[in-house]
């Protein structure tokens, strides 16, 4: 396991600062910069007795490996993954879970969009196969735009075994296919739910599909064949919130 990480962007270092200020090691901001929406950060991190320094563009830009740092870097303790056990914590704690399972989303721009619909959508945990999956990068915390600070992420050895798993403890599983022959809108996603979302190139795993206990589809009027998968998350959690709250 990785040692440290690098977090930057304003709203994922002030999702770091809120929730685990213990993570943070140091924080570089831009050199000359004086942006009033750093001010609060710089505030906060002070109170912790975190370590400021200053620094060009350039010597961001390498350490974010990115220029879209918005001139706030963090080098932080990495967090040791959430895995099977820690998913069993949560369901037992929680009444009426509300999950996303992601089958082998690569892009970090994908999984960092995903995970602002899960948090934004109130959803308790998302869950990804170890291998064929984007982790938890920078790239991806930065999209997520705090997000991936706040919603447990759990990287699971076999998937399919996994959903085994959930389902024997009552959550109903609705994969998502754009063949389906029942629609979103159709389906009951009222109680305790995962709703399970493909790949980028493939979609669904046949052993991820056949594991499901319903599929549905988002009903498509244009001529594309398919929506990119952070969009048709949002759609799906999105109706499955107007559901509950219902
Ligand atoms: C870009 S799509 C994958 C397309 C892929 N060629 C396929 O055959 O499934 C990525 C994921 O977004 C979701 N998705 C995209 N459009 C959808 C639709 N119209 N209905 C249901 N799910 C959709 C599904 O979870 C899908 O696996």
């Amino acid at each position: 396991m990785k040692k440290q990480d690098t977090i930057f962007g304003i709203h994922a270092v002030q999702a770091l600062l809120d929730n685990s200020p213990e993570r943070v090691i140091e924080l570089w901001l831009l050199q000359g910069r004086d942006d009033e929406r750093l001010t609060p950060l710089i505030n906060l991190a002070s109170t912790f007795g975190t370590t400021l320094q200053r620094a060009a563009r350039k010597v961001l830009d390498d350490k974010a490996g990115s220029s879209q740092h918005q001139g706030i870097v963090a080098r932080v303790k990495a967090v040791k993954p959430l895995t099977e056990k820690d998913l069993d914590e949560l369901l037992d704690k929680t009444a009426v879970p509300f999950l996303l399972i992601l089958d082998g989303v690569t892009d970090p721009h994908n999984l960092g969009a995903c995970l602002r619909n899960a948090d934004a959508a109130g959803v308790h945990a998302v869950i990804v196969p170890k291998d064929n999956s984007v982790g938890l990068t920078s790239t991806v915390s930065k999209v997520a735009c705090g997000a991936a600070e706040t919603i447990p992420l759990f990287q699971v050895t076999n998937l399919a075994r996994t959903m085994r798993h959930l389902q024997d403890k009552g959550v109903w599983i609705v994969g998502t296919a754009g063949e389906a022959e029942g629609n979103v809108y159709q389906a009951d996603l009222k109680g305790p739910l995962a709703i399970a979302m493909g790949a980028e190139d493939k979609g669904l795993r046949r052993l991820s599909r056949e594991g499901c206990d319903s599929l549905v589809s988002i009903p498509m009027s244009g001529s594309v064949s398919s929506l990119n998968v952070s969009v048709a998350t949002g759609v799906c959690l999105f109706e499955a919130v107007r559901q509950r709250l219902g």
